[in-house]
């Protein structure tokens, strides 16, 4: 027996079409949900990652502005930046996208963006109000995942057992505290782990959220249970594929995600809900 897939571009598609109902009701009441993209410097991978972020806002009827600066761009003129389109009541959403080049605080600057524009889920504000399951804009990968598990019915996780590796603040962390939420019992395994897979074998839900090929093999995995992977890397093809061995483990476990296909658009896809979500808020308090 081998593993259903969890489709993410198909989820992805139905949850943009939703967003684009959303936006287009906005639209009319002259109210366009607006997101900022800015792109310091010239990171290949970014710039393919922000015109993929572009276009599905285009496509979802939500109004995007794409500024990008050159890597010479100074701190404070990156914290003007995302001043003024905190005061511009035409964007809803902000996201700076990361790595930032080395001279620049990424901290200082997501920290200076205003927590009711922050759709990425990035801010303090964001981070903390998930901690204490406060209503906040959640982190769009992990979201993304959430919504993967709900929809293949595991919204609820009670009794179920999550091992989470990888302890990002935009992953891994965030990851573990949603499941929380959702009432799994939650580890965190990272590098510091002593045996990793006498962890995961014990999962009923596995996210493998570290960067790293081959961090998740058949033999770790507990026959039936749902592999998430959250890794975006390169085979020696040149080949995009993420943390888990997916021909091995795909043989073991009940759900799987692939890469391409799976996290990646889901994480786009959420992002434009979190911009409807704050364009939503905007046109009700205003
Ligand atoms: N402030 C900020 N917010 C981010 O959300 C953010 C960021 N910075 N920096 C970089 C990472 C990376 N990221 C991806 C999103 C979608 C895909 C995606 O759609 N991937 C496709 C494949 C794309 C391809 O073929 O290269 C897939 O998995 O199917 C990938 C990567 C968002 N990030």
């Amino acid at each position: 027996m081998t593993a259903q897939l969890i489709d993410g571009l198909a989820l992805s598609k139905q949850l943009r079409g939703e967003a684009a109902a959303r936006a287009a009701a906005l639209t009319a009441q002259g109210k366009q949900p607006g997101l900022a993209v800015v792109l310091v410097g010239d990171n290949p991978a970014s710039q393919v990652y922000v015109r993929n972020k572009v276009k599905a806002c285009e496509e979802a009827g939500i109004h995007s502005r794409l500024e990008k600066y050159d890597a010479s761009m100074t701190e404070a003129e990156l914290l003007a930046r995302v001043d003024a389109l905190n005061n511009d009541p035409t964007i809803h959403g902000i996201l700076v996208q990361l790595p930032l080049p080395r001279h620049i605080d990424d901290h200082k600057v997501i920290e200076s963006i205003s927590p009711a524009k922050d759709v990425d889920g990035f801010h303090i504000a964001s981070a903390g109000a998930l901690v204490v399951g406060e209503p906040g804009f959640k982190a769009c990968t992990p979201y993304g995942c959430m919504k993967m598990l709900e929809s293949i019915g595991m919204k609820d996780l009670r009794a179920k057992h999550a091992v989470v590796i990888g302890r990002s603040n935009i992953v891994g962390k965030p990851m573990a505290l949603m499941l929380l939420a959702a009432n799994a019992t939650v580890t965190v395994c990272h590098s510091g782990t002593a045996d990793l897979g006498a962890m995961t074998r014990q999962a009923d839900v596995i996210v493998a959220a570290v960067g790293k090929r081959n961090v998740l093999t058949a033999d770790m995995v507990k026959p039936g249970a749902v592999v998430i992977d959250v890794g975006m890397n390169r085979n020696d093809e040149g080949k995009l594929c993420g943390d888990v061995d997916f021909d091995g483990v795909r043989q073991v476990a009940g759900w799987i995600t692939p890469v391409p296909g799976g996290v990646g658009p889901m994480t786009i896809a959420m992002l434009l809900v979190n911009t409807l979500e704050s364009a939503e808020r905007a046109a009700t308090s205003a």
